[in-house]
């Protein structure tokens, strides 16, 4: 028998005496396939290769059925026909061992009687899939990990949002049920998703209304389909002065969009599947993160169609990639593979094009673990430097609605409503 595969284990909280039934079926109805959601006691149906499987209770919830055992955090790994339990005998077992320790249990179920004995084991994940949450010295999980335990990759629930006026023609907007998370979507595959002026306007009104909206925490920026992210600019619509929508004014209204993104308070993730060239390269580079499926090409086109973006699109790339190389891509205007990406720092992770959205939604629910504050104000630091007294603008408009929180700045106001002299004086001048 060909064994199966263990992806990673992390600390399972099963004791030692609660061997799992012989028959999955009983222990894993709470399981599902990471995936796809489908419960593991039923098989998932697309019998994804190296799937992970997860328990849906929350961490450190007491069990449904009242038992007093706690949930096994365990991220569990299995090749369809047995899945594989490792219980250590106390906390903390390590993650990614590949035997058992002298102090771990194994149990092994099987779970597809049908299944041919010497079918092939399914390939590990790729390290770039399940982009590790937490190092430790010793490759044990810290008690920080144990605290906050594996971020969900579970699938997102999308609910369409339509804002007021006329409904969105070339972008979807939506948000994630029970989450903070919104997704932009620009939706001209057929251009592969180049942009035309209402193509930003649109965009602009749902970055607003994301900015506004108290509970989104983080935005991804994505393209339909998966042939490109963006192709910039949309070239038959361009004219002289600029590119020309219903309303016949020639604008480069991308630019202000760039802005808007920069701003914006909330991280703003792009997720990148094809091509992000021209202008769409360069809104990849203004989001904060990039996640980029394996078969993104990225690049400028600017000089070959007679173009160029000398703002951000020179600025941003340069302290991505270097000067040397931001040169190469203007002058070249060359395209690069998603791991030419990677190596040049255009981007943070690779996954597999089936993972890509996986991956994203789990760099997003990570962030919004976050402190909303602590977030904001670094996204703001770390563009101030670059963005001099537009950056510091920025900077300290968040100094003042930290100090308007405050019974200093109170003091201020109530005592100009009530008529009368400030005073201060109980508020310390701290070191
Ligand atoms: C993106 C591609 C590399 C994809 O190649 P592929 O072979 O996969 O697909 P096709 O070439 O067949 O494209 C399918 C279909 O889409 C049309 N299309 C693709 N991109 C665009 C586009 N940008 N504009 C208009 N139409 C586009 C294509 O014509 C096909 O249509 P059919 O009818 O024939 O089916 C490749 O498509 C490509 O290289 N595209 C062009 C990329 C490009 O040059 N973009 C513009 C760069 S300039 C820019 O974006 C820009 C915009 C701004 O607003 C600025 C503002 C201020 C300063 C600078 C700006 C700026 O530089």
């Amino acid at each position: 028998m060909t064994p199966a595969r263990r992806i990673g284990v992390l600390a399972c909280h099963l004791a030692p005496s609660e061997t799992p039934p012989a028959s999955a079926a009983g222990s894993t109805t709470s399981l599902r396939c990471d995936p796809c959601s489908s419960k593991l006691s039923e098989g998932c149906p697309l019998r994804h290769q190296g799937a992970t499987f997860f328990a849906r209770r929350p961490y450190h919830s007491p069990s449904n059925d009242g038992s007093s055992s706690s949930l096994p955090t365990s991220r569990l790994a299995s090749s369809f026909e047995r899945l594989i339990v490792e219980c250590p005998e106390g906390e903390g077992a390590g993650e990614e061992s590949s035997e058992p320790t002298s102090s771990t249990t194994t149990h092994t179920l099987s779970l597809n009687p049908t299944a041919q004995a010497d079918a092939p084991a399914p390939a590990p994940a790729s390290s770039s899939i399940t982009t590790p949450t937490y190092a430790s010295i010793d490759g044990k999980p810290s008690t920080y990990a144990r605290v906050h335990g594996e971020v969900s990759t579970a699938p997102v629930v999308w609910s369409m949002v339509q804002l007021s006026g006329e409904p969105f023609a070339d972008i979807i907007y939506e948000k994630s049920v029970g989450e903070g998370i919104a997704k932009i979507t620009i939706n001209r595959p057929e251009r592969r998703n180049a942009f035309r002026p209402e193509t930003i306007i649109e965009m602009q009104h749902a970055f607003s209304d994301a900015r506004d909206d108290p509970n989104i925490g983080v935005i991804i920026l994505t393209g339909q389909g998966t042939q490109a992210f963006c192709s910039g600019g949309d070239q038959a619509v361009r004219q002289i002065g600029g590119y020309v929508g219903r309303d016949k004014v020639p604008r480069l209204n991308v630019l202000d969009l760039q802005i808007q993104i920069r701003r914006l308070p909330k991280p703003v993730i792009a997720m990148v599947a094809g091509y992000a060239v021209g202008g769409g390269h360069i809104l990849h580079m203004i989001c904060d993160l990039t996640i980029a499926a394996d078969n993104a090409v990225f690049g400028q086109t600017g000089p070959k169609v007679g173009s160029f973006d000398a703002g951000y699109g020179c600025s941003m790339m340069a302290r991505l990639v270097g000067q040397k190389k931001a040169r190469e891509m203007w002058f070249l205007a060359r395209f690069y593979s998603a791991q030419e990406a990677l190596r040049m720092n255009l981007v943070n992770t690779v996954v597999p094009l089936d993972q890509l959205e996986r991956e994203t939604v789990k760099w997003s629910r990570e962030i919004l673990r976050n402190s909303p504050t602590a977030i904001r104000l670094l996204k703001s630091s770390l563009n101030a430097i670059e963005d001099g007294h537009a950056g510091l603008q920025d900077l300290a408009g968040h100094a003042t609605m930290l100090f308007y929180h405050n019974d200093e700045a109170l003091e201020g106001r109530n005592a100009y409503l009530e008529g009368r002299a400030p005073d201060f004086s109980k508020f310390k001048r701290l070191p």
